[in-house]
């Protein structure tokens, strides 16, 4: 837990959240073919509440979940620009349909070398959803295929997403201002 005290104020409601989920998987659907199973990739940690309501949405397809942790914040604000794979995917993606799950795109080094990592194993399509997108402060050119929303430079918490660890369990995106 940080030293310095903050409070949470919401930005992106419960509701909002699983109305633009609905959105997103209509898109995915057309996108992917029905009748192949797409490998749903999840980069743990910040993924893992996304995830798990992408593919409920996802429910009348043919879906395998895997998963990659990556971690580049630690307990910081700032990335460290050194992206670190702590997990690798258990299963091979070689021929196959993939989807990669991100919560958020910031400085976009995270996303852009995992990208790197899974295109050199050549998957038939390959794919990435963020919930969260925050353009201006990207130092890496990268954009998602699917993104949930646009948000502007403010430090965000919830569904997933950690400030210093914590805070993941909220159910809608707040953003942190220091008291
Ligand atoms: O675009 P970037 O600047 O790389 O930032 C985005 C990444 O940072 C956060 O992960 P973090 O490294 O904090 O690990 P976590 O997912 O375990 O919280 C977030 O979950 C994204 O994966
Ligand atoms: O806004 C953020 N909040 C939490 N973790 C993050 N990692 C990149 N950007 C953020
Ligand atoms: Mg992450």
């Amino acid at each position: 837990m940080s030293a310095r005290p903050y409070v949470i104020d919401q930005m992106i409601s419960a509701k909002a959240i699983a109305a633009r989920i609905e959105e997103l998987t209509d898109r995915i659907k057309s996108d992917f073919p029905a009748d192949e199973r797409l490998v749903v990739v999840g980069l743990l940690r910040g993924s893992f509440v996304f995830i798990a309501d992408l593919v409920r949405e996802l429910r009348d397809r043919d879906v395998e979940v895997d998963f990659l942790e990556a971690s580049s914040y630690g307990n910081a604000m700032e990335s460290s620009r050194e992206v670190r794979i702590l997990k690798d995917l258990r299963g091979e993606i070689a021929g196959r349909n993939v989807l990669v799950v991100e919560d958020i795109v910031d400085t976009g080094h995270t996303l852009n070398h995992v990208m790197h990592l899974l295109r050199a194993r050549e998957p038939k399509r390959l794919k990435t959803i963020a919930l969260l997108d925050k353009p201006s402060r990207r130092e890496v050119d990268f954009r998602a295929d699917y993104i949930g929303f646009e948000i502007p430079d403010e430090f965000v918490v919830g569904y997933g997403i950690d400030y210093a660890q914590c805070n993941r369990n909220l159910p809608f995106i707040g953003k942190v201002r220091f008291t």
